[in-house]
C-alpha cells in the first residue's frame, strides 16, 4: 500500500538526502530509526505528501503522491492518513475529548461515538484528562492526545514522528501496543520514525537511516 522507490530530497543550500526504498503492506508496520539529523522527519513529510521528493516516487494504494495537486494531497492526508508530529498544537478552547472528536469529524464528516473516543483515551491512559484543556497537560500527556487524535478516524496509514519521546517506560509500552493493535484491528499500516531504542523490541520490520 505504501511503496517508495529511489526517493531523495534536497533542502535549499543543503546536500541531497537519499532514502532507502520502502514496501509496506496493508496492516504492516515499519520502524525507521536513525541518529539526529539523519532525515527521519523529512522522510515522514515526504510520505505524507507535505514535501515532494526531488527524485523518485512514493505510491499510496497505487496513487503516485508527488503527482497529485496540493489540494489532492491535502485531501488524501486528511481522510486516509493519521499523523503524529513531533511538535503538536491543539485548539486550547476545546477539551481533550473535543479535540479528538473534532479531528474525527474533519476526516470523515462523521460524528465519532463517545465510547470509541474513550477507548483510545483509556488505551493511552489519558481518559482521566478527557475534560481538561490540552494546555493543562504534561508534554507526555499531550503527546498521547495527539496519538488519539491521529487514530480516531481509523486511518489507512498512520505516520508517527517520535511518538514516545517524552514518555516513561510504562507509557511507551502502552503507546507501542496501541499503535500495533490498530494495525490488527483496523488494518492500519504504521510507520514510526524515532531514535527511541525502546521501540525496537516491538517491530519485526526495521530500517536504519
Ligand atoms: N526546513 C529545513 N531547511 C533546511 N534544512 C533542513 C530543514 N529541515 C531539516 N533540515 C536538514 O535536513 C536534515 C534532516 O533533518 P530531519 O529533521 O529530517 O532529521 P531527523 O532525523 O528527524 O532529526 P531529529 O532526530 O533531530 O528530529 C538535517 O541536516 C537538517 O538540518
Amino acid at each position: 500500500m505504501l511503496i517508495t522507490k529511489n526517493v531523495s530530497f534536497k533542502y535549499p543550500k543543503q546536500e541531497e538526502q537519499y532514502f532507502p526504498d520502502i514496501n509496506l503492506k496493508s496492516g504492516g508496520s515499519l520502524l525507521i530509526t536513525g541518529a539526529s539529523g539523519k532525515g527521519k522527519s523529512t522522510l515522514l513529510y515526504l510520505l505524507s505528501g507535505l514535501l515532494k521528493p526531488s527524485h523518485g516516487d512514493i505510491t499510496f494504494n497505487n496513487i503516485s503522491i508527488p503527482s497529485l495537486s496540493e489540494n489532492e494531497r491535502d485531501h488524501l492526508r486528511g481522510t486516509q492518513m493519521g499523523i503524529v508530529f513531533q511538535n503538536t498544537s491543539f485548539i486550547q478552547s476545546l477539551s481533550v475529548f473535543e479535540n479528538v472528536q473534532l479531528s474525527g469529524w474533519l476526516a470523515n464528516k462523521k460524528k465519532i461515538r463517545k465510547d470509541e473516543i474513550m477507548y483510545f483515551l483509556s488505551s493511552l491512559g489519558i481518559d482521566d484528562v478527557a475534560h481538561k484543556s490540552p494546555e493543562k497537560l504534561s508534554t507526555g500527556q499531550r503527546q498521547r492526545v495527539s496519538i488519539a487524535r491521529a487514530l480516531v478516524h481509523q486511518p489507512a496509514l498512520l505516520l508517527a514522528d517520535e511518538p514516545t519521546a517524552s514518555l516513561d517506560d510504562i507509557n511507551t509500552d502502552k503507546v507501542a501496543k496501541l499503535l500495533l493493535d490498530c494495525t490488527l484491528s483496523f488494518n492500519t499500516s504504521l510507520v514510526v520514525v524515532t531514535h527511541d531504542q525502546r521501540l525496537k523490541q516491538f517491530f519485526s520490520s526495521q530500517i536504519k537511516l
